[in-house]
């Protein structure tokens, strides 16, 4: 897939360059993928979107649609599509005069605008309410509107910024398969603004998750979840347990040793790891099994989810990195009858080919290959 937008190296700079917003960013984004900006509020995620869009200026770096730098060319010479959080959609226009009105911009032919326009609005279901007024749409057709307005004009990149975050919960997730649909439909280069985790692994091709300013990671959503590269991503995105490990290579089996002496044997030695490193092991809540051996734990509370129990336990002291020393498992109720009472007494043994080991520093790096992906 070729590269639709490709930004090297750009520096954003507010107040009179006092403040680095972010400080050299590199990514390439591939034709026709719909990809997001997934990170906490205040990471850069707009700052570096109304970049794309001209909406920001540049103070280092570069930005190419294809192949053409477009720094110094104006927003509405960029050939995008915006869609904001606000809708931003015309009041006093019908829903059709708002879908055709960049068509009307851009003086095309009126059959040509008409075709368009029906077009469109049927690709996005708005067509039965045409004539009417914004004020007379709900949250989630305004929406439709603001969508099916970005698209019409044919641009050759997307921009979307928390589209969804003004509706409730239930519309929001119609809406996003709905987008969804729709992008691979039209086949328009997407860039995407969440930082609502779910939201982004249901609808990305790939998701570049941000912190301060920085790409942590950039990937596909089960990868990002599976092997977070470092500790901020892996609870960042899902939920993560991280315990207390070291390394141990003096044993005739290389393992990686929780507090408690469980441990988990190494699929390979790798360059960077030495006897007796402390490690931090992230498990993920569904990536336990209940066993005869492993960390022992006490359940403190659990909540029926239907397919599923989530139990919170109380871990033995020391073994976890957190300090309430709480954690998560979720049961499978296709998979076991069993139901745990308060107190009860378990060991959960982390399935082993699903752990992530990370290092034990400011970065919390990913340790790749000692652990094989199962
Ligand atoms: N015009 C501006 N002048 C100064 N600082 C700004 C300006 N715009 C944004 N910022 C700061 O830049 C940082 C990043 O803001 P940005 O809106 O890009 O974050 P975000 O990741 O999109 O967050 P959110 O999810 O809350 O929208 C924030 O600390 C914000 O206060």
């Amino acid at each position: 897939m070729s590269v639709a937008i490709s930004v090297k190296n750009v520096i954003k700079k507010y107040d009179n360059g006092k403040i680095t917003i972010i400080p050299g960013l590199s990514v390439d984004i591939k034709n026709g993928e719909f990809f997001t900006l997934l990170g906490p509020s205040g990471c850069g995620k707009t700052t570096l979107l109304r970049m794309i869009a001209g909406f920001n200026s540049i103070e280092e770096g570069n930005i190419l649609f294809e192949d053409q730098v477009i720094n110094d060319i104006p927003a509405h010479k960029r050939n995008i599509g915006m869609v904001f959080q606000n809708y931003a959609i015309f009041p006093h226009l019908t829903v059709q005069q708002n879908v055709e009105y960049g068509l009307k911009l851009r003086k095309l032919p009126k059959d040509e605008i008409q075709k368009k326009t029906a077009a469109i609005m049927k690709v996005v279901k708005i067509d039965n309410y045409k004539e009417r007024l914004p004020e007379k749409l709900s949250g989630g057709q305004q929406q439709r509107v603001a969508l099916a307005r970005a698209i019409v004009i044919r641009p050759s990149v997307l921009l979307m910024d928390e589209p969804l975050s003004n509706l409730d919960a239930k519309l929001r997730v119609d809406m996003r398969t709905a987008i969804r649909d729709i992008q691979r439909d039209v086949g328009i280069t997407t860039v995407y603004v969440t930082h609502d985790q779910e939201e982004a692994l249901a609808i990305s091709d790939r998701i570049a998750v941000m912190k301060e300013g920085v790409i942590q990671q950039v990937g596909k959503p089960r990868d990002i979840y599976t092997r977070p590269a470092n500790g901020f991503v892996s609870s960042f995105i899902g939920h993560s347990n991280f315990f207390k490990g070291t390394i141990q290579l003096k044993s005739t089996e290389k393992c990686i040793m929780f507090k408690n002496g469980y441990s988990i044997p190494m699929d390979n030695l790798v360059d960077d790891v030495f006897d007796g490193q402390n490690v931090i092991i992230s498990v993920r809540p569904e990536e336990f099994s209940i066993a005869e051996s492993g960390l022992e734990a006490r359940i403190s509370k659990s909540t029926f989810l239907g397919q599923y129990i989530n139990y919170e336990v109380t871990f033995q002291r020391d073994i976890t990195m957190d300090e309430s020393l709480t954690c998560e498992f979720v049961q499978d109720l296709g998979h076991t009858s069993k139901f745990y009472d308060i107190q009860e007494k378990v060991y959960l043994a982390p399935k082993r080919d699903k752990i992530n080991v990370f290092t034990d520093d400011g970065e919390q790096s990913l340790i790749k290959g000692v652990i094989k992906f199962g």
